[in-house]
């Protein structure tokens, strides 16, 4: 159940469910009980006010409304439009809600102690303006809670792109599978808390649909880690060579830490000579070579994955001393400097990628690599790496990882602690280790996301990036305990 369906394919859903016997009406039933269901378990039976659009996310709230009422909740109801304007589904649930329909305006909201917001759902085709605008504006500025029927209204579902204004909700009820929206930025903090209920479509229906879009869980990466085994030996493990940088070393020391915590069975930080003793000191467990090596170390095919990029300069000489680098189709990380250095030449780089190779751009070093893409941020990592060949991660709150064949997960694990200096520097180094493993590329991606959000997580307030790495153990220690044996 990781999938996360486009509204488009939400809509194929239903329709395939409708096809299959079960009546569009019994699925909107489904949906309005669940956020009752949702509605009951949260609050004890009060005023509730149910704003309700002109299409079915309007007709889930007719259903709301009744089923509300029935369990003794004192229910006002507003509607966008006039009651006989109203078609197919939504026309029905209308004439089973025998309470009076009030034209959509603030004074709806007085008295209420909870508002169900049933204006727009997938649905939503452009922007909310006008007196509709006022009324969203006067729900979120009100101080009563919101729980929002499918996404917040204004939220678009595929992008989590606000188009106009949009509800702020306390809590979302989305059906079947979430959205792209529930978990992109803003409409994730819009959404509040989501919760996805069942509303009797099939898991073979989802999986006929092909999701390509997964929330970011151990289950889509698990049976691609390789843990060692017992007749194994640290080359079965990887040899990874961090090109570090000559003066900004701590950068390459964060890379070097995470990529041997995440399991490279050998590591060798290759920088200019006046470096190597700052890299040699830092760990035992490290060995350092001159870069003048680099050339001779690749020939050696069992240093199988490089990372280059964080604390290594901004410049020509970057780019060119990562171009022949390439040509040698290792596993390889690209970040921070790596990226940012090619911003005048992109396509040298994209032209040059070969092998499995992994971007990992925060927003800033996207848009110099990438200036002429745009819009919502998945669309974004998919068009990247569809263009590049490489896998493109998007970091920040809410990280996009995108393959180029089209696979995408969006990370869904909270962990603001991670914005601090150098963290994205070990997020670098996890996946390198990974790689190194021989670990696939976008499995590496994504798992490397995930241990660095959890890390983040369970770390909190006071998190330094030099932490992560100490509590990488602890995560594959789970994951590797939950494997069956
Ligand atoms: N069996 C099923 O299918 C199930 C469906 N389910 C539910 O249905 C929802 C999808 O329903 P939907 O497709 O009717 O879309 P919906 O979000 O109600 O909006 C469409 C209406 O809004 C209007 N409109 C749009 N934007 C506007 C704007 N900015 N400002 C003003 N008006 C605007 C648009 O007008 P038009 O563009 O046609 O002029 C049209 O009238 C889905 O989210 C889920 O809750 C569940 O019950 C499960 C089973
Ligand atoms: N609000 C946030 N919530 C979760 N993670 C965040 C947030 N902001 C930044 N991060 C993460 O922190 C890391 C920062 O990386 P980056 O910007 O490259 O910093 P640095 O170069 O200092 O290491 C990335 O993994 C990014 O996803
Ligand atoms: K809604």
């Amino acid at each position: 159940m990781f999938e996360i369906l486009t509204t488009e394919q939400m809509y194929e859903a239903d329709r395939k469910t409708i096809e299959a016997g079960t009546t569009g009406d019994a699925l909107m039933e489904n949906a309005g009980a669940a956020v009752v269901a949702e509605i009951v378990s949260r609050w004890t039976p009060s005023s509730v006010t149910v704003l309700c659009g002109p299409g079915n996310n309007g007709s889930d709230g007719f259903v709301i409304a009744r089923l509300l009422r029935h369990a003794g909740w004192s229910v006002r109801l507003g509607l966008l439009c006039d009651a006989d304007k109203l078609t197919g589904d939504a026309a029905l649930n209308a004439g089973r809600w025998d309470g009076a329909v009030e034209r959509l305006s603030p004074a709806l909201l007085v008295g209420a102690d909870l508002i169900v917001d049933c204006l727009f759902g997938a649905g939503l085709a452009r922007s909310i303006e006008g007196e509709l605008a006022e009324l969203v504006c006067a729900v979120n500025a009100c101080g009563v809670p919101v729980i929002a029927v499918d996404v917040p209204s204004g939220v678009d579902g595929n992008s989590g792109e606000v188009r106009g204004v949009s509800i702020k909700a306390d809590v979302t009820v989305t059906f079947c599978r979430p959205k792209p929206g529930h978990h992109l930025l803003p409409g994730r903090i819009l959404c509040g808390q989501v919760v996805v209920r069942d509303i009797g479509i099939t898991n073979q229906t989802i999986r006929d649909i092909r999701p390509s879009l997964m929330r970011n869980e151990p289950g889509i990466w698990l049976a691609g880690i390789h843990w060692p085994s017992v007749d194994g030996h640290k080359y079965h493990r990887g040899h990874l060579l961090v090109v570090g940088g000559a003066s900004m070393t701590g950068a390459g020391r964060l890379v070097a830490r995470a990529a041997r915590r995440a399991g490279a069975g050998l590591l060798t930080v290759v920088a200019d000579p006046s470096a190597l003793p700052v890299y040699a000191v830092d760990s035992p467990g490290i060995m350092t070579a001159p870069i003048a090596s680099l050339d001779d170390l690749l020939k050696d095919c069992r240093h199988n994955a490089l990372v280059i990029g964080p604390g290594f300069g901004v410049g020509d000489e970057t780019c060119s001393r990562i171009i022949p680098l390439l040509h040698y189709c290792r596993c390889t990380v690209l970040d921070a400097d790596a990226l940012t250095s090619f911003a005048e030449q992109p396509s040298t780089l994209f032209f040059a990628i070969q092998g499995p190779t992994v971007l990992t751009p925060h927003e800033g070093e996207f848009a110099r690599l990438f200036p002429d893409i745009e819009g919502d941020k998945l669309s974004r990592a998919r068009a990247a790496a569809k263009r590049s060949g490489a896998t493109v991660l998007i970091k920040g709150g809410d990280t996009v990882i995108a393959a180029p064949d089209g696979r995408a997960a969006i990370n869904a694990i909270e962990a603001p602690w991670l914005a601090t200096a150098g963290s994205g520097d070990v997020l670098a180094g996890i996946i390198g280790g990974l790689m190194a493993q021989g670990m696939e590329m976008f499995d590496a991606a994504c798992m490397g996301v995930w241990l660095h959000a959890r890390a983040g997580a369970d770390l909190g307030p006071g998190l330094i990036a030099e932490d992560i790495p100490e509590h990488l153990p602890v995560l594959l220690g789970e994951l590797w305990h939950a494997l069956p044996k």
